[in-house]
């Protein structure tokens, strides 16, 4: 996505994070607000709407669907609307956003035109066959363009039918998402509620949280309810349109704050965060309960966060954990790396998503925490993580298999004896373009 790949960073080996810090804007509520306010007639004004790689896929997309566009030089960025897509013929390259290929491909199923949505290689392994069947059984006319199940996809002119629809939760929260988003659209064109049944265990839940909330902001309010025999189900109530705030504010990336919370644990801090805190609608913030649980120290503003900790440059060890990390999968990665500094083995459960993201991400964690000195065990949904013992550090070079985050966490490596190499460090720019510069006014 970023172009030719940067040279590797070398990180030296580090003692001490403190400071304070500005964090980008979440890259979960950006491409969601841009959706939403592009199906709402009129402008939307959006302030700290993150830029980066994944929001600039979604902010071109829209633009290619006849969507106004405008970004002032304060930052803000102006949404602006006829409350539907004007162009229906359009070839849309959505990287490896999921975040707006997901929601893409519902919001675009019944605009009345012929889409092709096709990302980088990685995006066409990634699974959307439990969305593509939800939205068939709705009347859609999508087509695979590769292999079964996965992007690339081409969407023909279709109306929605039916009043109900089930999808499978078990794979990506982002399908339901996707329906979700689509819905009072949906909805309009039936004239009836439309009900979405959860089947199969749904993963990632407090995304869907972020995804009622901000529906809400736009004026739909979805109703959750279980059914009789235990479903998830939610409802959408017919003849109700977006309507636009008209000025939203998007608050920080709770799983960027992730790698700053863990600095201040590790690096002594205190770090203060600023642009999410206790006010935050993002799930991931529970990850500062990890970082208390491991040792560190919280102190929490509506929309900051300090954290105090300890210094394992100086052989402090953290407290082990085993945990059930199937809501914050994101911030998880965070803590599989600040395992190697705990003071017994760290088993991660219940992270099977993480096979189908960026890249295999259980398969690139031990692999690459391998290289550091780690053993690690691992299995289809699971990790467990074995702290470095001084003496068997070892200088790596990290491969970071075009995933920002592997990127982004193993830079906590740099509190070891020895020095870390991320190679290509560049692939940070889905989320978070600035990361290394922010990181090395914190870290000394
Ligand atoms: O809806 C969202 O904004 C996201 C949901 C999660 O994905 P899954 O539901 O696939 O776990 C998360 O990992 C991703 O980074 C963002
Ligand atoms: C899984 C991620 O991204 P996506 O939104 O592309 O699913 C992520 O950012 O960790």
């Amino acid at each position: 996505m970023t172009g030719a790949a940067q040279p590797d960073l070398v990180l030296d080996p580090s003692t001490r994070a403190h400071g304070s810090l500005n964090l980008p804007g979440s890259k979960s509520i950006s491409n969601r607000v841009l959706l939403l306010a592009a199906l709402s007639v009129g402008s939307t004004d959006i302030h700290g709407l993150l830029d980066s790689d994944d929001t600039r896929v979604m902010l071109q997309a829209l633009s290619g669907l006849g969507i106004g566009v405008g970004r002032r030089k304060n930052g803000v960025v102006t949404v602006t609307s006829p409350g539907r897509f004007r162009i229906l013929q359009a070839n849309l390259f959505l990287g490896n956003a999921g975040t707006a290929f997901r929601p893409l491909t519902a919001a675009l199923a019944f605009a009345g035109g012929d889409y092709q949505l096709s990302g980088v290689p990685r995006m066409h392994e990634r699974p959307i066959g439990d969305l593509v069947d939800a939205l068939r059984g709705l009347g859609a006319d999508i087509d695979y363009l590769g292999e079964r199940g996965f992007p690339p996809l081409r969407i023909k002119p279709a109306m929605a039918e039916g009043d109900s629809v089930e999808v499978n939760g078990s794979v990506s929260s982002q399908f339901l998402t996707a329906l979700l988003l689509a819905g009072p659209m949906l909805a309009l064109q039936t004239g009836q509620d439309l009900r979405i049944t959860v089947v199969g265990t749904l993963i990632s839940k407090p995304y869907i949280d972020i995804t009622t909330n901000l529906m809400a902001k736009f004026g739909v309010q979805v109703q959750r309810q279980t059914d009789a025999t235990g479903r998830l189900v939610f409802v959408i109530p017919k003849d109700i349109r977006y309507q636009s705030p008209g000025t939203i504010h998007v608050e920080a990336d709770a799983s960027s704050a992730s790698y700053f919370m863990a600095l201040g644990l590790i690096g002594q801090g205190p770090i203060t965060i600023r642009g999410v805190g206790a006010d935050s609608i993002q799930g991931d913030m529970a990850f500062a309960k990890t970082i208390e649980q491991m040792g560190g120290r919280l102190e929490m503003a509506p929309d900051a966060v300090t954290v105090s900790g300890v210094s394992v440059a100086n052989g402090a060890r953290l407290k082990a954990f085993d945990e059930d990390f199937n809501l914050i999968p994101d911030a998880a990665m965070t803590a599989a790396v600040l395992a190697i500094y705990a003071d017994g083995p760290c088993t991660l459960r219940n992270i099977g998503s993480w096979r189908v993201k960026e890249t295999d991400r259980i398969h690139a964690m031990a692999t690459e925490l391998a290289k550091l000195g780690a053993r690690v065990d691992s299995g289809e949904d699971w990790l467990t993580v074995y702290p470095i013992e001084s003496g068997r550090w070892r200088a790596a070079s990290i491969h970071t298999y075009d995933d920002h985050r592997i990127a982004m966490c193993f830079s906590l490596a740099a509190f070891g004896p020895v020095p870390v190499s991320i190679q290509d460090p560049g692939c940070v720019a889905k989320t978070f373009p600035d990361y290394f510069s922010v990181y090395s006014q914190v870290v000394s």
